[in-house]
């Protein structure tokens, strides 16, 4: 099986600029500071940027899933809330807007509230608008830093343990949606370990799964993975069973959106199904998350609340090149009779007794507890959960 996959391994490296355009970047244009985004509903056709002056734009760019991801989502939070605040508009209704976009990544709602932190304690020292306006874009920017510098100690905490679960090297990963420099101000999450691996000549194969219904596997990390150079093979997300039964996985890599205090992790719908299989198949289980994603003040998995998306995004396929990217009902290619219901959760919770360890920027923990969890959080920062506002 594995000579059949090496020969596609010469057409995904034939890609060869590594270089990603960024994002998100905040930018000082004449006319006002804007906040630029990579428009990921593009992507793999087109690298389009699209940019953000108010918050209700941003509020629909993470609607409609322009910007993305769990420490992406945490610095468009941030951002955002610097945008309004520079630009004038109402500093806590921009908050409440940003920080209820999307419920389940706890990064949205913790960026929001350390820019407004910032934001009020100016205010609170005696800053006039524009000062406290200054302190919230500070605050993003080191939000910022603070993710890249995450990223890069997931990707080494996660190597080795890799090399410790798996001695033998040549590692053949799976991975679901996508966890790459597209979600981070980084390398990512799962996707920057798979990275380190690659670049440590580790990695023999990195399987992506499609991801449906919108395709984060197929449009991004395999955009990801071919500019990277890696040896890639995308499969449909039913694929992964036989895949596991050949033998030809040897763990599973995924980020999250939300970590609760049990170790129960909220990330992309068929992540659970992934972390049955891989138990069934003696297949470790890793979860690569920053510190901001675990939400010390959510109890368990069944109080996480999951996202539920509009059912068009299953009964219609996008088309490429349709602007918003088939974000609107009626814009795709009907794939199911007109009325069809759909159950079309974005997320779904795996739990901690499924997960062979949590790689965070702090360290590893495995196995998963709840005190373990505590520790790997900074201890000045109870949790994530829900902010007052
Ligand atoms: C980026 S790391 C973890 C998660 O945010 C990722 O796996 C994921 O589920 C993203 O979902 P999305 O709906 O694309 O925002």
């Amino acid at each position: 099986m594995a000579d059949q996959y090496a020969a596609q391994n010469a057409a995904s490296v034939a890609h060869t600029d590594s270089s990603l355009v960024p994002a998100l970047r905040w930018e000082e244009l004449p006319e006002g500071p804007v906040l630029v985004l990579l428009d990921q509903r593009r992507l793999p056709s087109e690298e389009v940027e699209l940019v953000c002056t108010d918050v209700p734009a941003l509020v629909d760019a993470i609607h409609t899933l322009a910007v993305r991801g769990a420490p992406l989502l945490g610095l468009a939070g941030a951002y955002g809330l610097a945008l309004a605040a520079v630009r004038g508009f109402d500093v806590e209704e921009a908050a409440e807007k940003l920080a209820c976009a999307r419920p389940t990544a706890v990064n949205l709602a913790y960026g929001v509230r350390r820019a407004l932190s910032a934001y009020r304690n100016a205010l609170k020292g005696g800053a006039d608008l524009t000062g406290a306006a200054a302190a919230a874009l500070e605050e993003a920017r080191a939000l910022h830093r603070q993710d890249a510098q995450a990223s890069a100690r997931m990707a080494a905490h996660g190597l080795d343990l890799l090399k410790e679960l798996l001695p033998g090297g040549g590692y053949r990963m799976l991975t679901h949606c996508n966890t790459g420099a597209l979600v981070s101000g980084g390398t990512g999450t799962a996707f920057a370990v798979a990275g380190a691996a690659h670049r440590a000549g580790e990695l023999r194969r990195l399987w992506v799964d499609e991801t449906r219904p919108l395709l984060q596997g197929a449009r991004l990390t395999a955009y990801e993975a071919a500019r990277a150079g890696m040896a890639y093979t995308l499969l449909t997300d039913n694929a992964a069973g036989s895949l596991f039964s050949a033998g030809e996985v040897d763990a599973v890599l995924v980020g999250a959106d939300r970590i609760a205090a049990d170790g129960s992790v909220a990330n992309k719908v068929g992540s659970y199904p992934l972390a049955v299989l891989a138990r069934y198949h003696h297949v470790p289980f890793l979860v690569v998350a920053p510190t901001t994603t675990i939400d010390l003040g959510t109890p368990d998995g069944s109080a996480i609340e999951v996202e539920q998306r509009p059912g068009h995004e299953v009964t219609e396929f996008a088309v490429p090149g349709v602007p918003e990217g088939g974000s609107e009902a009626g814009t795709g290619v009907a794939v199911a009779p007109l009325g069809t219901q759909t159950y079309n959760p974005a997320f779904d919770v795996t739990p901690p007794e499924l997960v062979t360890a949590i790689v965070t920027e702090n360290g590893v923990l495995s196995p998963v507890t709840e005190a373990g969890l505590a520790e790997l959080c900074d201890g000045s920062r109870s949790g994530n959960g829900m902010m007052s506002i």
